[in-house]
């Protein structure tokens, strides 16, 4: 199937599907696909372009997110949407942060989520305060030299649970524990998490933002 809209589709639809999104995290591209279905939209996730990983350089979350966006633009000469995020703790300063994704290979140890999850209940043991929030920052290029991309940032809070529980999400789901909704990330319907999430609460910011972004 083409990756591109049919012409009888909605102005936005056709729009928006020739936008790359800028990510190989099978996790996000679940969830970016769900939560822009759902609004009638879709994005091409930036592997069906050849594109492969940026560099991710910064300190930053938007930092990182635009060097993603601008370097899936550029290779593919389309509008980009990235995402840049972690899970800031806030007993270790807001670590790992912009680093979640190489925590434990910073560490002499391997780049994968049960090992960055090892790392974080080891280093959390004894702790009391155990709260802490996911941060996402999206940014939107119509070009790889757009000189106004557009950035929304969502945040989501909760406590870093003692055990895992729950197999749906990625990352550190299983050990992001909802107060408020008595499960962890990992325990929540697709769909639940999407309602809540970090990302989806940057991308409705986001796609609000590019609706009104040429008025404006
Ligand atoms: O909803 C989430 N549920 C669980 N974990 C999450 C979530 N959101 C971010 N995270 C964690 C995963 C990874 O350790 C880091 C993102 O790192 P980040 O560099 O932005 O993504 P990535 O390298 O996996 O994919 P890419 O850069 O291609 O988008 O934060
Ligand atoms: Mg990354």
């Amino acid at each position: 199937m083409s990756s591109y809209a049919p012409s009888s589709e909605s102005p936005s639809e056709s729009a928006l599907s020739k936008v790359v999104l800028a990510s190989n995290n099978a996790g996000k591209l679940k969830e970016f696909s769900a939560i822009l279905a759902s609004v009638g939209m879709r994005m091409v996730p930036q592997g069906e372009l050849g594109v492969g990983e940026a560099e991710e350089p910064y300190a930053t979350f938007v930092e990182n997110a635009l060097t993603k966006a601008r370097h899936a633009s550029r290779h593919t000469g389309l509008p980009a949407l990235a995402d840049d995020s972690g899970l800031c703790v806030d007993c270790l300063g807001g670590a790992p942060g912009v680093y979640s994704a190489r925590y434990a290979s910073l560490d002499g140890g391997e780049k994968s989520d049960a090992a960055n999850n090892r790392l974080l209940l080891q280093t959390l043991e004894g702790q009391a305060d155990r709260s802490a929030s996911y941060v996402a920052v999206l940014v939107y290029v119509r070009s790889a030299d757009d000189p106004r991309p557009i950035i929304a940032e969502g945040v989501w809070h909760g406590q870093i649970a003692l055990e895992p529980a729950g197999a749906n999400g990625f990352g550190y789901d299983p050990y992001f524990y909802l107060p408020d909704l008595g499960r962890t990330a990992a325990e929540l319907a697709p769909e639940e998490k999407n309602s809540h999430s970090h990302r989806s609460r940057a991308l409705r910011k986001l796609l609000r933002a590019l609706a009104g972004h040429d008025e404006s």
